[in-house]
């Protein structure tokens, strides 16, 4: 999906979460990252159409997230820093099945739907447990399936290995890897990020680098200091 920011800013108040942006991004996987408060989820939540710019515009294959709201939004998933508060339904699959019962689908192409994207990301067996008992890992997936599961065009991750194990971040790791849709993932955990051939830096509410992983994760490092 082609993704365009054209000179899109964000403003809470009179706090400049986000500088005027021009660009487009149209890779598979992208990564953001940034020092607590340089703008990332600002910059993602324009695009999922979770906040409106202030000035300027973004638009997802041409569709603008205000004017033509409904339509880009669909195009969007979005796993938030905490999957567990996006789990509203008490059992995982039931939480899966809102989107397609929503979408007035047949009992049948719902629950075809539902058993289709927990196979995908391994959790057929978790289909019946509730939210707290996931691990963090499983959260994300199950998160994952409940979004995918209503074909957005791109998947916006918010930090989705934070307070993970290494066996869980393995696993969050090889399920964004296998995804079929484009993934924009914002990351401390660098090594998330390292190997997407785009990256950017956000720092202040500005973008100040915009490439390769490691040339973006070495810029990164020269904001931080360490
Ligand atoms: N709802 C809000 N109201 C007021 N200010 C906000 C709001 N959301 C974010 N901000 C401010 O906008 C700036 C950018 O915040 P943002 O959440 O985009 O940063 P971030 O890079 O995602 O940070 P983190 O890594 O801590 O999640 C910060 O100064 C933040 O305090």
């Amino acid at each position: 999906m082609h993704i365009r920011f054209d000179q899109a800013e964000l403003r809470y108040g009179d706090r400049m979460a986000l500088h005027p942006l021009s660009l487009s991004l149209a890779e598979a996987r992208i990564g953001v990252i940034g020092l607590n408060g340089s703008g990332k989820t600002s910059f993602a939540r324009l695009i999922a159409g979770l906040a409106k710019p202030s000035s300027g515009t973004v638009t997802l294959d041409g569709l603008d997230t205000v004017a033509d709201e409904k339509a880009a939004r669909a195009k969007t998933g979005f796993i938030f820093q905490n999957p567990g508060h996006q789990i509203i339904l008490p059992v995982i699959r039931e939480d899966i099945a809102l989107g397609p019962k929503s979408r007035g689908l047949p009992a049948a192409d719902v629950d075809r739907l539902v058993e289709d994207a927990l196979a995908r990301f391994g959790i057929s067996d978790l289909a019946r447990r509730r939210p707290h008992e996931l691990s963090g890992g499983e959260l994300q997936l199950a998160a994952l399936a409940a979004v995918s599961v209503n074909r957005p065009e791109v998947v916006i991750f918010d930090e989705p290995t934070n307070q993970l194990d290494l066996k869980n971040r393995a696993t969050v790791k090889a399920a964004i890897g296998g995804l079929v849709e484009q993934a924009i993932v914002i990351s401390h955990d660098l090594e998330l990020v390292s190997d997407f051939s785009r990256v950017l830096v956000f720092h202040d509410g500005a973008l100040v680098f915009d490439g390769m992983g490691e040339q973006a994760i070495a810029r990164y490092r020269e904001i931080a200091g360490c």
